[in-house]
């Protein structure tokens, strides 16, 4: 098997490519009652389940043997016959959209056949892998920041490539980020992609101008942390304590999803900094795993706030990773130093609290 990952990087840009076309689709047209809520609480819509069937789909057209590490599972969908009909239907209509550009049959993509409701339940469902530290694997987040999607903010569609627990390859299609960040009103959505070893990139949703992306030398005054809108997925109060005693006086800039892996990627947005704020919480691999590959590609460092590197052979799961820091290289060592600080202190309140 090649390792260059032409073939995996052409056939996961299409299964990106199509499934933001669907959400993109789905957020014109969504429909409140079209939300459903998980055990978790999290929201799921049809375009969770739809992206997810339709990057399944390609993905194993391509590599049948390949298994899929995905979010979501098509339990509570089953129940639900009038959802499971437009899920259908947004699918079909995704996956034979004629996406012109970039698409070429010697690939073994472009516009494939319509799949009955059985299928596409079945392909949601081929996502049930548990991760590992062994051989090939993808992971997917069909829908990354579903509470940004529904705001109609930032979200993104992560999928990676995983063999024996690194990340190789990752893509990232963001529908509402701005192509070029000086231009914030200009036209939206960007494609991201990197693989190990070969660099990372930037392209528009339909595949036009790609254009290599580095980390560039940010002055420490320009600095600023990249973070969670939702409070509950990470520490807003940590970030502003570390971010205070590196004299960052810019307003941290707050972003649904693996978007902030792909503005840090490109300069737009120093730091990107995740504390856990409830003990136990494990991060998701598909919630990290593109953004780490487009990052490090980039030029950055990407730890946890122990300075570990990302586990992504532990199963579903970051494991005992506790926290994210991405940044580039000199950046990241006075974060790191700046957190593991800040760290210290909070406990030392905390013992004081409690004596
Ligand atoms: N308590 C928690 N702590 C950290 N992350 C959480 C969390 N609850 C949910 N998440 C994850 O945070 C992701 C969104 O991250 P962000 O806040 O950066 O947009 C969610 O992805 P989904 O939206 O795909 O479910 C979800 O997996
Ligand atoms: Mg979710
Ligand atoms: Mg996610
Ligand atoms: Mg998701």
């Amino acid at each position: 098997m090649s390792t260059s990952f032409l073939t995996e990087k052409q056939v996961a840009i299409s299964a990106v490519r199509r499934a933001c076309l669907l959400t993109s689709s789905v957020f014109n047209k969504l429909v409140k009652n079209e939300t459903l809520t998980k055990e978790d609480k999290s929201p799921v819509t049809v375009g969770d389940y739809a992206a997810q069937a339709v990057v399944n789909i390609i993905l194993k057209r391509a590599f049948p043997d390949d298994p899929i590490v995905g979010e979501e599972d098509a339990d509570d969908l089953k129940k639900d016959p009038a959802l499971t009909k437009r899920v259908v239907e947004l699918a079909n209509e995704a996956l034979q959209a004629d996406l012109g550009l970039g698409e070429m049959a010697e690939w073994g993509i472009g516009p494939g056949p319509e799949k009955s409701a059985e299928e596409l339940l079945g392909a949601i469902d081929q996502g049930n892998h548990v991760g590992g530290p062994l051989g090939r694997m993808w992971t997917l987040d069909p829908i990354d920041g579903t509470k940004g999607f529904l705001r109609g903010g930032q979200y993104a569609v992560c999928l990676a490539l995983i063999i024996d627990g690194h990340v190789e390859l990752g893509v990232i299609g963001c529908p509402n980020l701005p192509y070029d960040p000086s231009d914030p009103e200009g036209p939206r959505g960007c494609i991201f992609v990197a693989v190990r070893g070969q660099g990372a990139q930037q392209m528009t949703l339909s595949g036009a101008n790609p254009a290599p992306v580095t980390i560039p030398e940010i002055a420490p005054g320009a600095l600023n942390f990249l973070e969670s809108v939702e409070a509950a997925h990470s520490d807003h109060s940590f970030n502003n304590r570390v971010s205070t005693s590196l004299n960052i006086s810019r307003a941290p800039t707050r972003m649904d999803s693996q978007a902030k892996y792909c503005c840090l990627a490109r300069g737009d947005g120093g730091v990107y900094l995740r504390m856990p704020t409830k003990a136990g919480y494990k991060e998701k691999i598909w919630d990290h795993a593109s953004g780490n590959v487009l990052v490090e590609e980039a030029g950055g460092i990407v730890t946890d706030s122990r300075g570990l590197a990302l586990n992504f052979g532990l199963g579903k799961t970051l494991g005992d990773n506790y926290g994210v820091i991405a940044a580039r290289s000199d950046v990241h060592k006075k974060v790191l130093e700046a957190v593991q600080q800040a760290r210290a202190a909070e406990e030392e309140e905390i013992a004081k609290a409690k004596a």
